[in-house]
């Protein structure tokens, strides 16, 4: 089978999903969902007239400091409207956040105000008219649109959605990720390592990105290199009411790489195998029933960076979303040598200077070092056949990491 190129390969993915259906669920179990519908706004923001400011509530025709002080006739507070109309020479002291009363139109902060007796009122300077005034419906009305369907339910969103006056939201069901870890020489963190044996690591990152990504992991844990053991597996994931099965590792040619064959054994139709990527290459793709089937390759960084480019778009075509990858432009400190015939995805770490991106390639660009991943915070996307670059040139960049990951 011929390598595919990674755009080739995605949109193969991407063309075979079907959204899951939505559901829905309490404003609380929405966060970071993704939303099914557009919502319209049920109630008007603000619902009416507000002061933005403590002060007076006052017309702003009657602020004169030369002119005879205005009278003080009761008070407005959030949540306790004042309860009549203000006439002509008149002020009502109110609070952020309070109704104005009827009859003004501008809130003098108290600031530039002094209190004369007990109830009279002399401002220090004029006010423009409806200064400090949030005027209902200023935010959104009643009827407005105001989140798109598709949209992700993080704090800005939720917070609209609420102000809205939803108490529940429609949202894609999250999809459900099994990880099957492989390999004979794999041991939890935390267990004693025997000659040979290793820390099965990759399932936790995974998990991380699934969580990440709105999915929940369910962890059907480590299986060893043997035919039986990985049918039974298989047929654990397949009857785990998930969407996705991931595997790790198993995915090369070696004799102990038993992964595909018994995917296929158990009645996966192959879609793909290797793709024209580094790391990454044995990334390998199918359906069992109506299960999606990622086979990611055993080295840590290679299984990150091929659920990075292939999971999160999978997962967010599942909930009816599309993956955003935060690419930038930057400039080469160090000079890159010729690509080969895989898009290379090369650790690094980027930072802003004089006002465009700067990026150093990590040391080494071995798909196994968990601590040159860890330490660097973007992928240098290199196309294949790339020629050699000199420091300075722009390459392209990839955030594959959260923002305050450094
Ligand atoms: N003759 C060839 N050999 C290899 C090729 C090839 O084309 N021809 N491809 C190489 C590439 S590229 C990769 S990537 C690896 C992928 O191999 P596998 O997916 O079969 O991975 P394993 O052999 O199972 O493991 C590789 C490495 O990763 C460690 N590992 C495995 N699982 C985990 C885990 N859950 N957590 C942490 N580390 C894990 C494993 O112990 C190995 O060290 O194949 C190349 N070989
Ligand atoms: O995916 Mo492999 O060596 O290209 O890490």
């Amino acid at each position: 089978m011929a390598m595919l190129a990674v755009e080739e390969a995605l949109s193969r993915l991407l063309a075979k999903v079907a959204i899951l259906p939505a559901e829905t669920v309490p404003l609380e179990r929405a966060i970071d969902r993704i939303l099914a519908v557009p919502l319209t706004a049920r109630r008007t923001q603000p619902p009416f007239d507000a002061s933005a400011m403590d002060g007076y509530a006052v017309r702003a025709a009657d602020l004169d400091p030369e002119g005879s002080p205005l009278r003080i006739i009761g008070e407005s507070a959030a949540g306790h409207p004042f309860d009549g109309e203000l006439s002509a020479g008149q002020a009502v002291r109110i609070f952020t956040g309070a109704p104005m009363p009827g009859g003004a139109d501008t809130v003098l902060i108290q600031e530039n105000a002094e209190r004369v007796g007990g109830d009279a009122l002399r401002p220090t300077q004029t006010e423009e008219e409806g200064r400090n005034v949030r005027l209902a419906g200023n935010d959104f009305a009643e009827g407005d649109p105001v989140l798109e369907s598709g949209t992700r339910l993080d704090f800005a969103a939720l917070s609209l959605a609420a102000a809205a006056s939803y108490p529940d939201l429609r949202v894609y069901r999250q999809p459900k990720v099994a990880i099957l870890a492989t390999g004979d020489e794999l041991k939890l963190p935390g267990e004693a390592l025997a000659p040979g044996q290793i820390i099965a690591s990759n399932s936790f990152g995974l998990a991380a990105l699934v969580t990440d990504m709105g999915g929940i992991p369910v962890d059907l844990g480590i299986v060893p290199d043997d035919p039986e053991a990985l049918a039974a597996a298989i047929e654990k994931a397949r009857t785990a009411g998930v969407e996705i099965v991931v595997t790790l590792g198993g995915a090369s040619v070696g004799d102990h790489d038993l992964v595909q064959q018994a995917m296929i054994d158990a009645g996966m139709e192959l879609d793909f195998w290797k793709i024209a990527m580094r790391p990454g290459k044995p990334l390998m793709v199918g359906r069992l029933d109506d299960i999606h089937v990622l086979g990611l390759p055993g080295n840590p960084v290679s299984s990150m960076v091929c659920a990075h480019l292939f999971l999160r778009p999978l997962m967010a075509r599942l909930q009816g979303a599309e993956h955003q990858t935060a690419l930038e432009e930057a400039q080469l400190v160090a000079p890159l040598p010729a690509n080969g015939n895989r898009q290379h995805y090369m650790r690094a770490t980027a930072w802003r200077q004089d006002g465009a991106w700067k990026v150093e390639p990590a040391h080494s660009q071995d798909s196994s070092l968990i601590g040159v991943m860890a330490s660097s915070n973007a992928l240098i996307v290199c196309p294949p056949g790339a020629p050699a670059a000199d420091a300075g040139t722009t390459v392209s960049i990839d955030f594959w990491r959260r923002p305050f990951a450094r």
